[in-house]
């Protein structure tokens, strides 16, 4: 975990490797002796200036553009300082170097170090910083991370959404709504002459109500962007020889695993993220399942299973050139049945029947019947993936949430609709009732990491004259 600190941070703020430019970024408080001593010029308050970055015998280490932005105006919102140099390791381990060594400098004027205490940065000590300095809130340093990782397009997309604060706002919307019922209840619980008349002469149950319907959009739009952020794992199993290989193949559009006629060709496990209308749905094909007296072929068994067994869905595929086998069908029945005791409750298993181009009638058959040879099928198949993983296209587009924000979600809405159950009542408890609200709002204040009761006290009494 990150603690909190307030030292001087330095490091390499551009990715590791050969870029045009790279980017020195160091925050802290005090910046101007350490800009002092590596830059030759003063520097403006967040204007580029190009220049030379000096060394300690001030010959020039390289040269670039520095930017100062003095806090509180800068992305973490301490004095930042930028040495924009060219884009080689070899050059930006250089001048972090000379970061680090000109932060210790005895300043002259001074008489003490340049920059007491620069250290490099921890992952995420800046945004943290930019959080812990309320430049963005929890939600929003997460869609920081969030945006660097997206896999696909339409995660960026929604990273950037939450990122500019729309995930935010919409839970901003909720917690105020949660407080102006707070309100209600407990001034009726303060000043127990107004009882129950006055929570219904202000519509609490409607009010909540309203909160209820603007939760759950929330929460779909929540869900929505977990999904994108985290996709799901599907799983390719089956007897040798199925096909399995050849679908991963044709859902990614490469040959990525070996196709063979020879039964047991897959033993490690060959994994592809594609994306389905953004989605990403991470695939694996795994070894076929049978019994093997073949050290390494038991050894890729035992790691389809392993895959089996973290799946979010399972594609069990048939070979319908061999559908009509007894013993073929009766160890696909038997690897169902050891699949079905395997994997956890809710896992869909969808049966799906490959080789369709090679069968001169085709049977009908519980499941989708595909042909990775000719493509037919296979755009069902990637709708019928999309509806397992549950994707609905929201208008207005997801925020990229994390299924930290979707838990949190889910606890507000246990407790507004423990809150409303007590509304509804026909003796209502207040007290619970003013706990279950509270405790939804922290659920809420949890997504945005604003913490403090002081806020709701402050409400109350702005808003209530307490001699009424
Ligand atoms: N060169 C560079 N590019 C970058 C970053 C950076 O740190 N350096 N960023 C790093 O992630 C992102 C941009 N994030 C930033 C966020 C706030 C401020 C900033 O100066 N904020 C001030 C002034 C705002 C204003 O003028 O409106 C402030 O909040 O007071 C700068 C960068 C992406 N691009
Ligand atoms: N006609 C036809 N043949 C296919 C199709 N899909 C796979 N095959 C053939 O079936 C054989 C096995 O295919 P693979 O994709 O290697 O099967 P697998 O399930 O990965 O096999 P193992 O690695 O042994 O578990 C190969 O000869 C493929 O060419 C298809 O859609 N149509």
């Amino acid at each position: 975990m990150l603690a909190r600190t307030t030292d001087p941070i330095v490091a390499i703020a551009t990715a590791p490797g050969r870029g045009a430019v790279g980017i020195v970024r160091v925050s802290g408080a005090g910046l101007a002796p350490l800009i002092a001593a590596i830059c030759v010029r003063p520097l403006k308050a967040r204007e580029a200036t190009y220049l030379p970055f000096r060394d300690a015998a001030g010959e020039p280490v390289d040269h670039g553009l520095a930017i100062h932005f003095p806090a509180p105006h800068s992305f973490t919102g301490e004095d930042v300082l930028e040495l924009q140099a060219h884009g080689g390791m070899v050059v930006l381990q250089l001048l972090l170097a000379r970061c680090l060594e000109a932060a210790n400098e005895v300043d002259a004027s001074s008489g003490r170090a340049r920059l007491p205490g620069l250290r490099l940065a921890q992952p995420g000590e800046f945004s943290q910083r930019a959080f812990l300095n309320g430049k963005v809130d929890l939600a929003q340093a997460e869609a920081i991370a969030d945006l660097i990782d997206a896999s696909t397009e339409a995660a960026a997309r929604s990273a950037g959404r939450s990122l500019s604060g729309a995930f935010s706002r919409e839970i901003h919307g909720l917690r105020d709504a949660l407080i102006h019922l707070r309100m209600l209840v407990e001034a009726t619980l303060d000043f127990p002459e107004e009882d129950i008349d006055f929570l219904q002469k202000a519509d609490a149950i409607g009010q909540l109500r309203a909160l209820q319907n603007q939760l759950a959009a929330v929460q779909l739009r929540a869900r929505q962007g977990a999904l994108l952020r985290e996709g799901i794992k599907v799983v390719i199993a089956g007897q040798p020889n199925a096909g399995k290989s050849s679908l991963l193949n044709a859902l990614a559009g490469a040959e990525l695993a070996i196709v063979s006629a020879v039964p047991g060709t897959t033993r490690d496990v060959v994994a592809q993220t594609i994306q389905i209308h953004g989605v990403p749905v991470h695939v694996a094909d795994t070894a076929g399942l049978r019994e093997s007296s073949d050290e390494v072929e038991q050894i890729g068994i035992a790691r389809a299973w392993d895959q089996i067994e973290s799946a979010d869905a399972v594609l069990f595929l048939h070979d319908l050139t061999r559908a009509d086998s007894p013993d073929y069908e009766a160890g696909d029945a038997g690897i169902l049945n050891l699949l079905r005791r395997k994997l956890p409750a809710g896992v869909p298993v969808l049966d799906v029947w490959s080789k369709h181009d090679a069968v001169a009638v085709a049977q009908q058959h519980d499941g989708l019947s595909l042909s990775a040879k000719t493509g037919f099928g296979i755009e069902a198949l990637r709708t019928r993936l999309l509806e397992i993983a549950g994707w609905q296209a929201v208008p207005d587009g997801v925020y990229l949430a994390r299924a930290r924000h979707v838990h949190a979600l889910a606890r507000v809405a246990d407790h507004v609709s423990l809150a409303a159950d007590q509304l509804a009542a026909r003796h209502p408890a207040l007290d619970l009732l003013a706990e279950e609200l509270r405790l939804a709002q922290n659920a809420l204040n949890e997504i945005t990491g604003a913490f403090g009761a002081d806020e709701l006290l402050g409400v109350i009494f702005s808003r209530f004259c307490i001699g009424k």
